[in-house]
């Protein structure tokens, strides 16, 4: 008998604010698995557009310049890093501006295949395995994931999650916008955010993060031991 663990795959999608990088980043760190924020990755190329005075809501244009920034990114849970053209880009991914432009630039089909062939390398290369998070990771970047998760939460618990963060910033204009990009996002006509039908759906409203966190790793052992 070997004590060899095999390498697992998670899927981790669910609208904004359900916790998915919070619960992703923990359990990839308690099974020392590597950890991908796709997220990120789109926000580092909308980053680019936005600082190469790319019209975002453009999309050919947006199309054209896909194929030019160089996204990198760091898959140790306990420090994810996001490069573009080898600059640190975790900052400025992370600015309003960002926020609001991220949605159109996502919904380009040419941004998407480039995303999503990236996507696949860093799952395939991940030694012992990867939990990847996002938006259509169970139904289209890896529809054979082992375990797929959909996180969801109501808006108000999200908001306030979100405005907790943003300190001082207004809970109802926070649910709002968090709203209309879950729409923006489940609305896009190329893999929009989506619960893959063999996902298990976990409402994280009256949960801890820590009771996320157990739950999704109790259903990755159960995968492991061939429960399903
Ligand atoms: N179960 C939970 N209970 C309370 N707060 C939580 C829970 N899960 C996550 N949070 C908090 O909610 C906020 C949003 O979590 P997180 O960034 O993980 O969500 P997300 O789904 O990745 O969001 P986004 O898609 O917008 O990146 C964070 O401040 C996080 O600490
Ligand atoms: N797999 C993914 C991941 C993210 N997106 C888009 C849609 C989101 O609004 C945006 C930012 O994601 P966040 O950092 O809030 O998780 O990126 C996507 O289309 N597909």
């Amino acid at each position: 008998m070997s004590d060899t663990v095999e390498s697992v795959i998670v899927a981790i999608d669910g609208p904004s604010g359900t916790g998915k990088s919070s619960t992703s980043k923990a359990v990839a760190a308690k099974l020392g698995l590597s950890y991908l924020d796709t997220g990120a990755q789109y926000r580092a190329i909308t980053w680019w557009m936005l600082s190469n005075g790319i019209d975002v809501d453009d999309a050919a244009a947006v199309a054209d310049a896909s194929g030019k920034p160089v996204i990198l990114s760091g898959t140790d849970p306990s420090h994810p890093t996001i490069t573009v053209d080898g600059v640190d880009a975790s900052g400025p991914i992370r600015t309003q501006e960002v926020t609001s432009a991220v949605s159109a630039v996502s919904a380009v089909p040419e941004v998407r295949s480039r995303i999503t062939e990236l996507q696949r390398s860093i799952a395939a290369s991940a030694p012992l395995g990867i939990v990847v998070e996002g938006r259509d990771i169970g139904t289209t970047v890896l529809p054979d994931a082992d375990l797929k998760i959909f996180l969801t939460a109501s808006a108000e618990a999200r908001a306030a999650r979100r405005a907790g963060e943003l300190k001082g910033a207004d809970v109802a204009a926070t649910r709002e916008a968090l709203v209309r990009r879950d729409a923006a996002d489940s609305s896009r006509k190329t893999s929009p955010l989506a619960k893959a039908d063999d996902a298990v759906e976990v409402d994280t409203t009256d949960l801890t993060l820590q009771q996320v966190v157990e739950c999704v790793v109790t259903l990755v052992d159960e995968r492991r031991a061939g429960v399903q």
